[in-house]
């Protein structure tokens, strides 16, 4: 086996003067940050702000319009993601890339590009637990990746890169999947790292608590450039969301008005598969009334995917009722389209959008409504469907309404909606689903990955919505979310709902012991 980390250790990397234009859209200007060697930095800024840019600028993804990139102080070439891992630059995402049934150990061996085609498992293994211990990680080598918790993933998807030689790594929003205690270890571990010497860190974050807790320096990006830089000890939270947003945060928790009436959305007694095939989603009663936020509050993997296709008519009932508005709900799109039941699911780009279709396009078509069955305005009337489609510019002026409205930040309303940055495809999906009457709104972790602006946006839309009278179910992995927004939460554990009770005044360490599955 190759040997997998390099001596020499933590590399510096910086960016100087990149600029990257979109056609005339310029969405870095001159932007310069160094990444001290052995230094754990943090890059934050709104949704849009060009973070993604700047590190795919730096791991040869893009190449940039003009300014360039130093490794440890030499000019070095950028011209794709391969270049980059030579020269011992490595990237971590939000999302998993591992191959779910194979082990962690085939997972890390064949990531090598001098994997030998007959592998000697035994001698591989032997070389890999030695590896390991020169790391803060440990992880079952032999266990099958589907096997593990999410943070056990992201320990091995960091380790996989230690293992390719990352000597300065970018972790992209590492901890949006994990629990508050498995990312304070996955990050702890990293910590270590560079404080002895060994990896140079750059992490995209939106939460303010891990750069407190993590970071030694901070840059911070609006709208394409730099804002601000400096030692975290030197700055408080509030300075840095004043870089961010150019005005202090306001954090007072949107308005709840007015009391929930009659039922909207019932399940009794029901009973459905899991995803694995093997367990079962059980839920005795869950009601959401009009005019009421309920939450369901759990660690992932524990029934919400599961419940989302329960609700959206993607998974079957094998026992039970779904009732809305007191008649029984199969949530076909014609049903869901008739009882103005609305669904903003995770992911909207991949979910709930058509990527290469234009901003105004995504904003009049509800896309996976397709195949003929499209609403085009919210009303649900074939004939003003086809109307609107003839109707280029009517559709154009409500999207700029819309985009207005709801702050949206495109170009252009024309632009393809893949174009735009995670938090705006966000508001422009739920700008959509909110719009004509709604009586039912499912929503699934709608703040993910999004920063203070647009998650304060997005939530008092979702409380506007319960203002105006709509039943809201709100499944989130958000604790605090759930206690800010929701009237009444619900616990979901192994598929069952296991504790239930009013937001207000609610503990949030007990419903921590729920959602472990633990008794309170
Ligand atoms: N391939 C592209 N073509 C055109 N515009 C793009 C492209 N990629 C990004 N942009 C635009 O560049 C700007 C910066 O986007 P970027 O994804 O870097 O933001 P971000 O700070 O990472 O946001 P988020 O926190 O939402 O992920 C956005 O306005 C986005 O619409």
């Amino acid at each position: 086996m190759s040997a997998p980390m390099d001596p020499e250790g933590a590399i510096e990397v910086e960016a100087v003067g990149i600029t990257m234009r979109f056609g005339e859209f310029t969405a870095l200007d001159a932007v310069s940050a160094r990444i001290r060697p052995g230094s754990f930095h943090a890059l934050l800024g709104e949704n849009g702000a060009g973070k993604s840019t700047l590190v795919k600028c730096l791991m040869g993804f893009y190449r940039a319009t003009s300014g360039g990139v130093l490794v440890d102080g030499r000019e070095a070439r950028m011209a794709s993601p391969a270049n980059a891992q030579r020269l011992g630059l490595g990237m971590v995402y939000q999302h998993f890339t591992l191959v779910p049934s194979l082990t962690v150990a085939e997972n890390l061996v064949i990531s090598r590009r001098d994997a030998p085609a007959r592998i000697d498992w035994n001698a591989e293994i032997a070389a890999l637990e030695a590896f390991m211990a020169t790391t803060p990680f440990r992880v079952p080598l032999t266990r099958r990746v589907d096997r593990l918790a999410a943070g056990e993933k992201q320990k091995v998807e960091i380790l996989k890169q230690l293992y390719l030689g990352s000597r300065f790594m970018v972790l992209d929003e590492p901890t949006s999947v994990l629990t508050p205690a498995e990312a304070d270890e996955v990050l702890g571990h990293v910590r270590a790292l560079t404080q002895a010497g060994r990896l140079t860190v750059l992490m995209i974050t939106h939460k303010f608590r891990e750069v407190r807790a993590f970071a030694d320096d901070v840059t911070v990006l609006r709208r394409g450039q730099v804002t601000g830089t400096g030692r975290v000890a030197d700055l408080s939270s509030d300075d840095m969301a004043q870089m961010m947003m150019g005005a202090r945060p306001d954090t007072t928790p949107p308005a709840r008005r007015g009391t929930p009436k009659g039922v909207v959305l019932s399940l009794t007694d029901v009973r459905a598969g899991d995803r694995s095939g093997h367990g079962e989603v059980a839920i005795d009663a869950l009601n959401v009334r009009a005019g009421e936020i309920v939450g369901v509050a759990g660690i992932s993997g524990n029934g919400q995917v599961e419940l989302m296709e329960i609700l959206t008519g993607q998974r079957q009932l094998r026992a039970g009722r779904m009732d809305v508005a007191g008649a029984p709900y199969r949530a076909t799109r014609a049903e869901a389209r008739a009882r103005h039941v609305r669904y903003l699911p995770e992911e909207p780009l991949r979910n709930a959008c058509a990527p290469r279709m234009s901003v105004a396009e995504n904003l009049a078509f509800r896309v996976f409504d397709a195949g003929g069955d499209g609403d085009a305005d919210g009303t649900g009337e074939g004939a003003r469907k086809r109307r609107f489609w003839l109707d280029r510019r009517g559709m154009m002026a409500r999207a700029e309404t819309l985009i207005e409205g709801f702050d949206i930040r495109t170009r252009s309303a024309r632009a393809p909606i893949r174009d735009l940055s995670g938090g705006n495809v966000q508001r422009a999906a739920l700008a959509r689903e909110l719009t004509g009457k709604v009586d039912l709104l499912v929503v699934s972790n709608p703040c993910f990955g999004l920063d203070f602006a647009a998650v304060r946006a997005i939530r008092e839309r979702i409380m506007e919505a319960r203002n105006s009278g709509t039943a809201v179910l709100l499944i989130s992995e958000d604790l605090d979310e759930i206690l800010d927004l929701a009237d009444r939460l619900v616990v979901l554990s192994e598929g069952r709902v296991i504790h239930e009770t009013p937001a207000a005044g609610a503990d949030p360490k007990a419903l921590g012991r729920y959602m472990a599955g633990q008794a309170a």
